[in-house]
């Protein structure tokens, strides 16, 4: 009974990321564009008195589409239902979620391009008309039930919106492609989430931890996490000698550039002599998804300019050869 009480009271990581999301569009940080484009659809649908369009949001993991799925609900003043493509095997799972639906409620779909094909084609009905057919019975004698359902508003997210198939894109009113964050914007975040951790953390350390967070923070709140251990081990105020301590010890390099990162790059340098390689290739080659290696590692190299993608595959740039510290041969 103890160890219950004191597992409930102690604070987990994914508490403490759960306590530094943002409530309202006014306190989430940076994608400008996006937060007017949401901001202008939610105020037109409430002064109508309807529930807004359907909304994709796209972009790598970790930039703020659960948060913003929140955001949506809380602005609306609805309540918010989580769910998620791979929870979504078979159209029964979606046409429970969609019946239990109350008026005006938000459904986010989280990776939503990982849901079953028949899921899919029920949801394109119940976001067009709010209705869905269901199948009763089997072969000859199978008849199809229609059900009225709530008007509701879908917030779908995807890190890989080109995986959709066009009849489901084209039924959201709004697709907000998230950017990776600027260091600046991210200096923000990581300036609001040690105040709401009560850390006091010099601005150099903050700038050094946003410069080192890939554009994104979920990772600029878990290195802000690291440091803060580091200091409350060891004693030592948050200061730039602390974040570098830290940092070095979870192996995140001046870049940004972790483990996975590395060892993606090193691959295509020096295994595949700076590509192309082709993406299943390479995941094989580094011991990992070739998802993962497409939504969570690609975007930033690209963006950092150390790869490149080519028809034939993928290709270090010279940055890249540069970055790894291997010549590069003259006939590249
Ligand atoms: N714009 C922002 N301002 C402040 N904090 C943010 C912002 N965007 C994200 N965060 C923080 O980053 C963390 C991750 O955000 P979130 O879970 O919304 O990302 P996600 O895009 O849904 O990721 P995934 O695709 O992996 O689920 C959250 O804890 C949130 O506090």
């Amino acid at each position: 009974m103890t160890g219950e009480l004191s597992a409930q009271a102690t604070p987990t990581e994914l508490s403490f990321e759960g306590a530094l999301r943002p409530g309202s569009l006014d306190e989430f940080v940076g994608q400008a564009k996006v937060r007017k484009q949401l901001r202008l659809l939610l105020d037109a649908a409430t002064i109508q008195q309807r529930s807004p369009d359907h909304i994709l949001l796209a972009g790598p993991p970790g930039l703020g589409k659960t948060t913003l799925s929140m955001i949506v609900a809380a602005e609306l003043e609805k309540p918010l239902h989580q769910t998620s493509g791979p929870a979504i095997q078979h159209a029964g799972d979606l046409a429970a979620v969609l019946s239990a639906l109350t008026p005006g409620e938000v459904l986010f779909i989280d990776e939503i391009h990982r849901m079953a094909r028949s899921a899919e084609e029920m949801l394109y009905l119940a976001m067009e008309d709010f209705r869905i057919d269901i199948m009763v019975g089997k072969g000859a004698g199978a008849t199809s039930i229609p059900l009225e359902l709530a008007p509701f508003t879908l917030v779908g997210a995807t890190t890989r919106a080109g995986l959709l198939p066009n009849p489901l894109r084209d039924r959201f009113g709004f697709t907000a492609h998230l950017e990776f964050y600027a260091d600046d914007e991210l200096a923000d975040v990581v300036r609001r989430a040690a105040r709401l951790l009560d850390f006091e953390i010099a601005p150099d350390g903050i700038g050094e931890i946003s410069r080192r967070s890939r554009g994104t923070p979920r990772i600029a709140n878990r290195l802000l996490r690291r440091v803060r251990d580091y200091c409350l081990v060891h004693g030592t105020p948050g200061d730039t000698e602390s974040v570098h301590a830290a940092l070095h010890l979870y192996d995140v390099d001046e870049q940004g550039l972790d483990r996975l990162d590395r060892e993606v790059l090193y691959a295509v340098v020096e295994r595949f002599g700076g590509g192309p390689v082709g993406l299943s290739t390479l995941a094989v080659s580094v011991g990992e998804e070739a998802e993962t290696i497409e939504s969570v590692v690609e975007p930033f190299l690209v963006r950092s300019g150390l790869l490149t993608r080519t028809p034939r595959g993928r290709m270090a740039t010279r940055r890249a050869w540069e970055a790894t510290g291997i010549p590069m041969p003259d006939a590249l």
